[in-house]
């Protein structure tokens, strides 16, 4: 079997996903303005400038006193105090040779170019005294300091988080534009899947990938649609493949897809659609599948088979439905961040195939890597904070860099 680089098909499943993209009716493709409690995980459609400047005037950073720094004298008779501003009162204009009380958020009177905090001012007799001359503008937060009126402070394809929807309030939009969730339907394959709960009769084990993929893609904030087990038959999997393209973007299955007699899933797809790629040089991960499936309309649902062992499923989960799935969502960057990070560990043989070793970060800034690489062996994943990407060939010896992917970067 060929083997296809793992960047050579995130070229053609990227390119897979915009040409999907392509066929979706426009009338689906709108997008939704949605309120802020309900934006979360989802994907801005448009840029977003902002209407106002934040802050909209001057004001404290500190508790103290508001002032003009050309009128203190240090170790002078002090200024007289004659105004008190809260946050959210209007001052009036500073007189002349006085101070404001002033408080953290409160708008600075006119007139007034300074703050200074109240633990460097002494109060003696109701005048405020100080000992240093400050520094005209301290602790003074300018007009559109943090954004100007009609800058862009969202970008189109910004998957929205906390932060991201934050800002979007700070200026005072209650509503954003968002791309509609990607819909994805999941099955596992093999007649060796009992679900956890039932009795474990001989030759069966634990469907663990069907709560892999729900937790994978419930981080992904998409319509989800769980088809449980399919028995590994021919017919079986032709049927369920037809039901679920009928109206999901992207169908993912996990097992099947290797060699054997028993592995359906590959040539269902086939006679519902066609497969462009199959077999990838990663370990784990190799018998990757990629294609389509007929929509009786004409039109088609993207499908990814990931191949059974756990690990495998995981590790091209993250490596290859991820970056098609966001970009699905409308997001234009979609690769994971690499870190280049120092090997607490050796791995003298390195493989044919570019492979992802399970690592975790040390307290002494380097990586540990799980001691069973093995793709059955899914407690490396709980074990792992992360996967090193290690190239085809390559023998690590401790102290070389390597890089390094984080889960946080790689499975949300
Ligand atoms: N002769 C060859 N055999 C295999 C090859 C090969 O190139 N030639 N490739 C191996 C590699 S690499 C992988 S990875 C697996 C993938 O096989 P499939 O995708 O067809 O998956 P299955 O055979 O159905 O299952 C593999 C393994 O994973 C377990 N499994 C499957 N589904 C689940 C699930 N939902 N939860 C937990 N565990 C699951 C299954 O019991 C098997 O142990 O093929 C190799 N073979
Ligand atoms: O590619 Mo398989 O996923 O190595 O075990």
């Amino acid at each position: 079997m060929s083997l296809m680089s793992l960047d050579d098909a995130l070229v053609r499943l990227l390119a897979g996903a915009d040409a999907y993209l392509q066929t979706v009716p426009h009338a689906a493709r709108v997008p939704a303005s949605v309120p802020l409690s309900d934006a979360l995980g989802r994907v801005l459609a448009t840029d977003i400038a902002s209407s106002m400047s934040v802050p909209s005037v001057e004001n404290s950073a500190m508790d103290g006193y508001a002032l003009r720094a050309a009128d203190v004298v240090a170790g002078g008779p002090g200024l007289a105090i004659s105004q008190r501003v809260a946050a959210g009162q209007v001052p009036t204009p500073l007189t002349p040779g006085t101070v404001a009380r002033i408080f953290t958020g409160a708008q600075l009177p006119e007139g007034a170019d300074t703050v200074v905090m109240q633990e460097d001012v002494r109060l003696v007799d109701g005048l405020a005294c100080f000992d240093a001359v400050p520094q005209a503008g301290a602790h003074v937060r300018g007009i559109g300091c943090d954004i100007m009126e009609g800058s862009v402070i969202l970008k189109a394809g910004d998957r929205l988080g906390p932060a991201h929807i934050a800002l979007a309030a700070s200026t005072g939009l209650d509503r954003l534009p968002v791309w509609p969730r990607v819909r994805v339907a999941t099955f596992s394959t093999g007649d060796e899947l009992v679900m956890p709960g039932e009795p474990l009769v001989p030759g069966k084990i634990y469907n663990s990938n069907r709560f892999l993929l729900r937790g994978l893609l419930a981080g992904l904030d998409v319509l989800h649609t769980d088809l449980g087990i399919v028995e590994d038959s021919l017919d079986a999997t032709r049927e369920v493949l037809r039901r679920a393209a009928a109206d999901h973007d992207l169908i993912v299955t996990t097992g099947g897809v290797s060699v054997g007699e028993e592995d359906h899933v590959r040539p269902a797809v086939e006679a519902e659609g066609r497969i462009d790629l199959w077999a990838l040089a990663i370990k784990p991960g190799k018998p990757l599948a990629f294609g389509a499936i007929r929509r009786e309309d004409g039109a088609e649902a993207l499908f990814i088979g990931l191949p059974g062992n756990p690990v495998s499923s995981l590790i091209t989960f993250a490596l290859c439905v991820r970056p098609v799935l966001l970009r699905l969502a409308g997001m234009a960057d979609v690769a994971p961040v690499r870190i280049a990070s120092r090997a607490d560990f050796s791995w003298p043989r390195g493989d044919r195939r570019r492979e992802f070793l399970r690592a975790r970060r040390n307290a002494q800034g380097g990586l540990d890597l799980f001691s069973n690489q093995l793709s059955a062996v899914l407690t490396s994943t709980v074990w792992a904070d992360g996967i090193v990407d290690n190239p085809s060939g390559q023998t690590i010896a401790p102290g070389d860099t390597v890089q390094f992917i984080a889960f946080s970067d790689l499975l949300s």
